[in-house]
């Protein structure tokens, strides 16, 4: 039986979907995939708990009970004297800090599976270095939901790529939780700000909804992508539409944000009755790699068009690549979400698994 150990970082929506998703799977991916996942550690920003044994389904007490404040260090020692086999490290947090611990666990001896999207949209100089200390240890880094939540896109693109497949541009509507929020405002009659908190408790937005607010978002999604075919480009080179008014955005704090986000109500309403009556709101990403230009704004779509027609947080993209010609690959399914989000970090995880000893 091949063994995987896990090292949770992050147990919001997606990482502990993620340890109920496992715990589910488990006897049937050693029975049919002769793999055993273990999650020896789980932490959030704040607690670990350490379990000796495999997890069990009581974790997320025994993190409350057990938990306790925590350094990276002690878990680099901790499963140094534990002497796992087949480390991995899942970040599943949405933190910008956190990645800086990359570098130490590809030394400790992990592989990455990361739902965060930050270590890929860092400085170019970063990307490079990191790929660099991966290829040095030996070490994989698997990032499929990074876009597209639990959606084949990157691989898909990456194959495109590794192909000789000449890609030219990737349009659609890159956020799930942009999808529902502009899908349920556009089609209801509610407020905004309340359509905003619904996708907030559906679990769709970032920690801080202004990252998919502002754009940045769907731009760190353009980057990834980008980059994956070969782009050279910076997040700083990217044409972003941003719709957090300067009183609320990055400068105040989120509570601050929370307590006003009415504000948002008249902008969205002005826009909503200046469409026409067969008209939507939808927010679309478009990589042009022909002229290189990455650009995330608000469009007006027909109501019947494809983007258009979209409906809860489902998110689409539209591939046009030499062979596929006029008519592009569409990829398209929920954008957002614990359970396919948590679903597609699970399956990188067995593609990991793969490529690893027993
Ligand atoms: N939700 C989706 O649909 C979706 C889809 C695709 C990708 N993603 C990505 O998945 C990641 C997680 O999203 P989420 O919705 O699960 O967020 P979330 O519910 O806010 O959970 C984030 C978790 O990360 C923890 N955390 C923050 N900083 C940390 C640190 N330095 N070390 C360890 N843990 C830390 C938080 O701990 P505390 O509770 O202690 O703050 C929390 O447990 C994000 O990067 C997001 O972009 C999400
Ligand atoms: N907040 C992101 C989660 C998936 O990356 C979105 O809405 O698309």
């Amino acid at each position: 039986m091949k063994k995987i150990n896990l090292v949770l970082f992050g147990t919001g929506n997606v990482g502990s979907k993620l340890v109920h998703q496992v715990l589910q799977a488990r006897k049937i991916l050693q029975e049919k995939e002769g793999l055993e996942i273990n999650i020896p550690v789980i932490a959030n920003s704040t607690i670990a708990f350490f379990q000796k044994e495999n997890q069990q389904p009581s974790w997320e007490t025994d993190l409350e009970k057990f938990g306790f404040p925590y350094k990276l260090n002690d878990i680099l020692e901790y499963v140094r004297q534990q002497n796992y086999e087949n480390l991995i490290a899942v970040d599943a947090t949405a933190s910008e800090e956190f990645v800086d611990h990359y570098f130490s666990l590809i030394e400790s001896g992990f592989h990455i599976v990361a739902a965060n999207k930050v270590a890929n949209t860092r400085s170019s100089q970063f990307y490079l270095e990191l790929r660099k200390k991966l290829r040095e240890h030996h070490k994989f880094f698997f990032y499929e939901t990074n876009v597209g939540a639990g959606l084949p896109i990157v691989e898909t693109l990456r194959s495109f790529h590794r192909s000789n497949e000449r890609v030219t541009k990737v349009r659609g509507v890159f956020s799930g939780s942009l999808s529902y929020i502009f899908n349920t405002y556009c089609a209801e009659e509610k407020a905004f700000s309340e359509v905003l908190s619904e996708a907030g408790v559906k679990g769709f937005t970032e920690p801080d909804p202004r990252v998919d607010l502002s754009g940045k978002d769907v731009a760190r999604k353009l980057l990834i992508l980008g980059r994956e075919l070969g782009l050279e480009k910076e997040f700083e080179e990217i044409t972003i539409q941003d719709l957090v008014p300067p009183h609320l955005n990055g400068q105040s704090t989120l509570k601050n944000f929370h307590e006003k986000k009415k504000d948002l109500d008249p902008i969205f309403l002005k826009l909503k009755k200046e469409l026409k009556q067969d008209e939507v709101i939808r927010h679309v990403g478009e990589l042009d790699l022909q002229t290189g230009i990455l650009d995330v704004k608000l469009v007006t779509e027909k109501r019947t068009s494809a983007l258009g027609s979209l409906q809860n947080a489902d998110s689409s993209f539209e591939i046009f690549t030499e062979s596929y010609g006029e008519q592009p690959l569409v990829i398209k399914g929920a954008g957002a979400g614990a359970a396919v989000t948590a679903r597609g970090v699970l399956t990188d995880l067995i593609k990991l698994a793969e490529k690893l000893p027993s």
